[in-house]
């Protein structure tokens, strides 16, 4: 048995803290900038993270973190600043997820319900695969990307770090994915898509502010 922290107690975070329960691992407490007002887990505020000695404890016990935040440059932003104080994260995988015993998964990195991950599939760290995804062989997914609630990517597609793919989105075998790029909802993307771009409709195409 695991014993982990959460860091954010909010949204996103409730999905990890029902995963790590479900796996049988132990939730410590959580860490914020002031304790939650809503507590639907019933844990410990450990208090806030960048406060001296905060994160002792954990150090001290070689207990784990997990960075809750679904904001891709947030939850990296408090991922290096763990890495920097020590803290290691790890990841969580749902017991109703998949992922291939040939697919890598990098630390604090979410697989949440039902998502699958196959066979020579590598997903960096701090990434979210939400609910029902699917991430097809040989896919390669950049540190804090997030594929949100049953988008598919076929197979041999590369995400890059920060982006977002949205919620039933379908990406196309062998499509290459730029960094911090956000793909909306229901997109149907069958070319490459430069870095920092947004992306949506089928077929998908930009959108300019
Ligand atoms: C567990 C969870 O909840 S995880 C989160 C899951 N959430 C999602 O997947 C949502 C993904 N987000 C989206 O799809 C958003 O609409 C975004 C990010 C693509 C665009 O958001 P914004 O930048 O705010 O764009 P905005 O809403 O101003 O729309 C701009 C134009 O694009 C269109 N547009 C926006 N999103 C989409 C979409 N998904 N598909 C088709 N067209 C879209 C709008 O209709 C609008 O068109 P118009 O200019 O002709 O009126």
């Amino acid at each position: 048995m695991k014993k982990i922290a959460l860091f954010g107690y909010s949204s996103h975070a409730y999905v990890v803290a029902d995963a790590i329960r479900l796996n049988g691992d132990e939730l410590i407490g959580y860490y914020e900038k002031e304790k939650a007002h809503a507590d639907p887990y019933g844990i410990t505020y450990l208090g806030y993270e960048q406060d001296k000695d905060a994160l002792t404890p954990l150090k001290a016990n070689g207990i784990s973190g997990f960075v809750g935040v679904g904001e891709n440059n947030i939850r990296k932003k408090i991922m290096h600043f763990l890495k920097s104080q020590g803290v290691t994260c790890t990841p969580v995988i749902h017991p109703s997820a998949m992922v291939s015993g040939m697919a890598t998964v990098g630390a604090g990195t979410l697989v949440a319900a039902g998502a699958k991950v196959n066979p020579l599939a590598s997903v960096g760290a701090g990434v979210i695969l939400n609910t029902g995804c699917i991430v097809e062989h040989e896919c390669s997914i950049g540190d804090f990307a997030h594929i949100a609630p049953g988008a598919v990517l076929a197979g041999n597609v590369t995400v890059g770090e920060d982006a977002f793919i949205g919620a039933n989105a379908v990406v196309k075998q062998g499509v290459s994915i730029g960094r911090n790029v956000v793909v909306g909802a229901g997109a149907v993307v069958l070319k490459d898509i430069p870095d920092n771009q947004t992306w949506v409709g089928n077929p998908a195409k930009e959108i300019r502010k």
